[in-house]
Order: C-alpha cells, then sequence, then structure tokens
C-alpha cells in the first residue's frame, strides 16, 4: 500500500490543470530542424499528456484549461473527449489568444529539443473565474503542472484550484514540468513553485527542477533525500525525483526511499518520459499500488512512449502497459 488517502464516492479519479497545446513532432528524424520539412501534429503540453495518458489506463479523466477559439482549440477538445476525457472544465478563450505549439527536434535519440512558440496563448489566459469548486470536489485527485504558474491570470487560477483541492480533501499531485521559456526571472520562478509546493502533496520533479527551487534559498549542498526532507515539513507524503535514463527515487514521509530502475527500450526521443510516468505513477498510487510498483509502472509507461514518436498519441493503455510490465526488460536501479 501507499501512504495516500483518496476520497471515495467521487465522480473523477484525477483532474489536470493546465496547458493544452499542440506538437508539432519533426517527422524527419536524425537531423535539425533546419533540415526538417514536415511535422505530424498531436495534442501536446505536459498537462494534456498527463490526462491522456490517465484516461488511457482507464482513469476517470477530467480536465481545467483553456483553448483558442479556432480550429486548434477544437482539434484540442474533441481530441479530449475522444479518450473520454471530461472536457467540462475547459474553457474557450474570447480574447483572441492563441494555442501554443511546440516545435520538437529529434537530433539523435539522445539529443532531442523542443522550440516552443507560446506569445499570448490562450492556457495562460485561465482565470480564477474559470476554477469551478463543484468541479473539482468531484474529484479524487488532482495534478497541477509548473508551468501554469507562470503567468496571471492563470498563475491566480491554480492557486484557487489548490484552494478548493484542500477544502476538499482532493490528492493534488504537482509535475513540476519547469520550462524555462515560460519565464522571465528565476527568482519569480522559484518563489511561485515553492508555494504551490507547500500545498501539495505528491510532487514529481527532476533533479534539476528541484534545484531550480532550491537555488532561490541559497541551499548549496543538497541532494535527493534533503530535498524530499524539506517537503515533508508541508503537506507531502511523497516526494519523486527523476534521473532520465538512471531511474527515479522515491521518498515517503516516514522516511523510507524507492529506487526505481528502467525497462530497455528503443529510444526514438527523449521527451514525453516525464509525463508517461507520471500518468501511470498516479495510476498505480491510485489502484492500490505500493509506492515502488507504482514507479516501475511510471517507469514502464514512459519507456513505451520514448520508443514513439508522439507524447500524447503513443500513451500505453492499461493493457498495453500490464502486458509491457510482463514482457519488457527490466534493469533495476544501479
Ligand atoms: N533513456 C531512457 N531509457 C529508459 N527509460 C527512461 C529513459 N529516460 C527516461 N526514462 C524513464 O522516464 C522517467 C522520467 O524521465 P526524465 O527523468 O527524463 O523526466 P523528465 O525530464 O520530466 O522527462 P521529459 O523529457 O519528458 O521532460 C525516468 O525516471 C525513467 O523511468
Ligand atoms: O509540455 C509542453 O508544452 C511540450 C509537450 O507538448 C511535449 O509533448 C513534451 O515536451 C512532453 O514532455
Amino acid at each position: 500500500m501507499n501512504p495516500l488517502v483518496f476520497s471515495n464516492g467521487r465522480s473523477l479519479d484525477l483532474i489536470a490543470i493546465g496547458r493544452l497545446c499542440i506538437d508539432l513532432n519533426a517527422n524527419e528524424i536524425n537531423r535539425p530542424m533546419e533540415e526538417t520539412n514536415t511535422f505530424t501534429k498531436y495534442v501536446g503540453g505536459s498537462p494534456a499528456n498527463i490526462a491522456i495518458g490517465s484516461a488511457r489506463l482507464g482513469q476517470k479523466t477530467g480536465f481545467i484549461g483553456k483553448v483558442s477559439d479556432d480550429q486548434m482549440g477544437r482539434f484540442i477538445v474533441d481530441y479530449l473527449e475522444k479518450d473520454a476525457i471530461d472536457t467540462t472544465g475547459v474553457k474557450i478563450d474570447k480574447t483572441g489568444a492563441v494555442t501554443g505549439l511546440a516545435f520538437t527536434e529529434i537530433k539523435s535519440p539522445e539529443d532531442c529539443s523542443i522550440l516552443m512558440y507560446r506569445d499570448n496563448v490562450a492556457d495562460l489566459k485561465l482565470h480564477p473565474s474559470d476554477i469551478d469548486e463543484e468541479y473539482i470536489k468531484r474529484s479524487k485527485a488532482m495534478i497541477i503542472s509548473g508551468t501554469a504558474l507562470a503567468q496571471s491570470p492563470s498563475r491566480e487560477a491554480v492557486f484557487l484550484a489548490l484552494e478548493y483541492a484542500v477544502k476538499h480533501n482532493v490528492v493534488v499531485f504537482f509535475d513540476l514540468d519547469y520550462r524555462p521559456y515560460s519565464w522571465v526571472d528565476d527568482a519569480e520562478t522559484a518563489v511561485y513553485y515553492n508555494l504551490a509546493a507547500e500545498k501539495c502533496n505528491v510532487l514529481i520533479g527532476t533533479r534539476e527542477e528541484f534545484d531550480m527551487m532550491e537555488k532561490l534559498l541559497n541551499v548549496h549542498e543538497s541532494d535527493d533525500h534533503y530535498t524530499a526532507s524539506r517537503w515533508f515539513s508541508y503537506n507531502a507524503d511523497i516526494v519523486v525525483i527523476k534521473h532520465g535514463g538512471e531511474g527515479s527515487i522515491a521518498y515517503q514521509k516516514d522516511g523510507k526511499s524507492y529506487r526505481s530502475g528502467v525497462f530497455r527500450t528503443n529510444v526514438l526521443k527523449t521527451f514525453g518520459a516525464g509525463d508517461s510516468y507520471a500518468s501511470a505513477f498516479i495510476y498505480g498510487l491510485m489502484n492500490g499500488k505500493s509506492i515502488s510498483e507504482a514507479m516501475k509502472m511510471g517507469s514502464a509507461s514512459a519507456s513505451i512512449v520514448i520508443s514513439r514518436h508522439s507524447c500524447s498519441e503513443a500513451m500505453p493503455t492499461e493493457t498495453e502497459l500490464l502486458e509491457y510490465l510482463e514482457m519488457a526488460i527490466y534493469e533495476p536501479a544501479q
């Protein structure tokens, strides 16, 4: 078992809040974007990817966000609904804002990058008036994403959603999802990340993301254990630190820690690993698995997604994930 307590009698398992954007993944791989000509369009945005991954695993999933009032916005909502995601909380922007675009470049399996076009994006127009307490009250859990804290009014909308979640015993996951291009000032970034993290039950981030949060506090000798311990003095029950191809480590408030290895896979691209890991990790925790078992599920989902071209489209179904766990070669953490 794991230490999280999810309220029963809720009509949703997980609500994701944050950006809904479009991934344009280069079709010509193993070359720089300057030399590519065609792209495939997918729904993107870390929270969107996590929601899609969650729904594919059979979780009753909802979304709180804002999309552009155009073909891209409609494409996104249609896609979410095809995956049985409740879009009651997805609003249509009326200010002329656009959909964020993520152009991905796959120079090699180890050298991938994302070029983000995020000026005047609809997702950051999410407003506190768009946050429905009754909607959040319907869910067992909610996941927030750090990039939604980058600008007002989205920032205030997320903090209001956090207030409602805490009020109604909704377990809050925080996927740090630090995207530097969305921020203008390191101190501002760290302040808002830390303020949001204080209210969350589970923190999921890379070493680099936690370093960003701790730099403001002049923490010079940090390590994973220090990072986790710091958050247990607030509301955290679990802190997960991801280490790419070396796996991940999770700390529990009672002092226990768990290391997860990875599943050997033919890596096509690395992005999408974090979102797929989060969706399956949360699925495991919400379905009675131990932290170790949930981490393994996260690792398996990540290995599936990084072997495929997309992020959202590549998210495995529950059947695919369970079969992969049985068949794939697992490399325990060193
Ligand atoms: N090369 C790899 N081979 C196998 N599994 C991997 C590899 N890279 C990442 N993973 C799995 O994915 C998890 C998350 O990856 P990572 O630590 O890169 O997170 P992230 O930086 O948030 O990912 P993203 O690139 O999507 O932003 C890892 O803990 C591991 O389980
Ligand atoms: O999160 C983003 O804005 C980019 C994503 O759409 C992309 O799929 C990715 O980087 C996944 O981690």
